[in-house]
This record gives structure tokens, sequence and C-alpha cells, in this order.
């Protein structure tokens, strides 16, 4: 590099590598694929985990972005959304579920996924006001799926709910549940980072994120993810909802709201205060 470009680049918006986790789970394929190709690769590690994992990673500051529970959004003094591509529902999700042998109402203690941190708060949320039952909370711990059995339910998510579906008399569906108790779509997961990160480096990170989604691309996300308890297809277009649309933010809004968050989000657009 010569003096010329060395000084153009000192003024240039900082270009380090920042650390960005994802979701280890199927639904977000389509989320990271376009990180193999965006020149945005350049600028970032990825490295990958469960949710509630990566939320401690941004609470503690040891990433700079990643798909978040939006739960965990009272936790940061600020909360920057970088994407308009986020892991949301329209309707059912399939994979956020109570499963349960028993009616809801029979259930008595119900174990609530280490993974998880959304859906927990949402499955706690939803039985006090939308169902007002008060079954005992159980913080689970690996292998609780297994404990599923008379009057002992769990809040399971991601693939290892969609390998459940065929297990249990009963599925009450968390999104299905949400939508019915508050009219509006709802939010898991946004990219969200803890700091504000360079404008350059943020566009080009909602372009990738949204690479994977287009028709030709997609397609080639299922071709490379098979999975045999549950059509891929079908998971990724009629279950998931990628785009944080203008509803899809109400939702979350809402959602933060119920939960007391005082936390002011950014969006690429505005800033909104809950
Ligand atoms: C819909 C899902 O959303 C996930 C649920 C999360 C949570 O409960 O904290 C976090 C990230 C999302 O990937 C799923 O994984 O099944």
């Amino acid at each position: 590099m010569n003096g010329a470009d060395a000084r153009e680049n000192k003024g240039e918006e900082d270009v380090r590598p920042w650390r960005v986790a994802g979701v280890s789970y199927l639904n977000t394929r389509p989320l990271v694929y376009g990180f193999r190709f965006h020149p945005v690769h350049r600028q970032m590690v990825l490295t990958e985990d469960y949710p509630s994992r990566i939320a401690k990673q941004l609470i503690n500051d040891e990433v700079d972005v990643g798909l978040i529970p939006i739960a965990i959004i009272p936790e940061l003094p600020e909360a920057y959304v970088i994407s308009n591509y986020c892991i949301g529902a329209e309707g059912p999700v399939a994979s956020v579920c109570i499963f349960s042998d028993v009616p809801i109402t029979e259930i008595r203690q119900l174990y609530l996924d280490y993974q998880s941190r959304s859906s927990v708060r949402l499955s706690r949320l939803l039985l006090e006001r939308y169902w007002q039952l008060q079954p005992e909370f159980i913080a689970a711990e690996p292998g609780f799926e297994d404990q599923i059995q008379g009057h002992t339910a769990a809040v399971v998510i991601g693939d290892r709910a969609l390998k459940l579906r065929h297990r249990h008399a009963y599925i009450y569906d968390l999104a299905e549940a949400w939508i019915q108790y508050s009219g509006l779509p709802f939010v898991f997961a946004a990219w969200i980072a803890n700091k504000p990160l360079p404008e350059a480096f943020i566009r080009a990170f909602d372009e990738a994120t949204s690479m994977g989604l287009q028709p030709g691309h997609l397609d080639a996300v299922i071709a490379a993810h098979p999975f045999p308890d549950f059509d891929v297809r079908t998971y990724f277009t009629q279950h998931i909802s990628y785009s944080l649309t203008a509803n899809k933010r109400k939702g979350m809004l809402r959602f933060l709201q119920e939960i007391h968050s005082t936390t002011p989000v950014h969006f690429l657009t505005d800033t909104v205060s809950v």
C-alpha cells in the first residue's frame, strides 16, 4: 500500500474482523449462507452455538453481534439491530412448542429448554396471561426431553423440537399462541449488536443475510441440509418467517413492553424506546 492509500484508509471506517455469533440450528442456514460468498466475510469471524449461549456471549462482550434471542434485550444497555432478516413467525413455527402427554390444563411441571431465552420467557408469559395456568417451571438440563411423561411437559426449541413432533399426544405451538394472544407476529431472534458498528459493515451484513433467502439460493440451502424429520422447504417457507417487516417489529416491541424492557432498540432506519 503506498502512502496515499494509507492516508485514504485512515479516514475509512474500522474494518477489524467483527465477532459474529450464529445459531447452530437448521433454521439459521438461510441466514448464514451468504457469508461464504459475500465480501463481508473478510470483515468478520463467524462462530455458532445454541441461542442461550450466544446471548451470554453478547452480554459479556465476547462477540460484537449475534442472532440473539430478543428476550435478552433488557440485559443490554443498547441494542442495535443490524439486519432486516430475523427468526420470526406469522403462524405456527413448528419448532418452538410445549410437548405434553396431557392437555395443557393438566400440566403440573414444565421443563424450560436450557438452550432458549426467548421461548422460555414467552412460555411463562403465555401460561400466565393467555392460558392463565400456573404449572411449576423447572430449569431443564441436557436430556430433559426424555422426562416428558404424565403431568410433566417441556418447552423444546430448534431441531430437537422438530424431531419430537410425533412422540407426544399434545403439541402447543408457542408462536401460534402468541399470535392468538397479541394479534401480532413473533420474533424469536434478530441480528443484534451491543455497540454501534460501521455503516458500511452493516449494509454489507444485511445484504449477506438476505442472500440465502433468494429463490435460487434457497434451493441450494435446502439441498445442502437434508433433515429426515421435517420437510425443510416447508419449514423455511411456511413456518419460519425471515423478513423483519413492520408488523414483526410491532410484535417484537409488544413483547419487549410485556417483559418491561427499557433498552433503546436501534433499527436500521430509526431508534425506538419501548
Ligand atoms: C424458532 C426458533 O427460534 C429460536 C428460538 C430462540 C429462543 O427461544 O431463545 C432463539 C433463537 C431462535 O433460533 C427455533 O429455534 O426453533
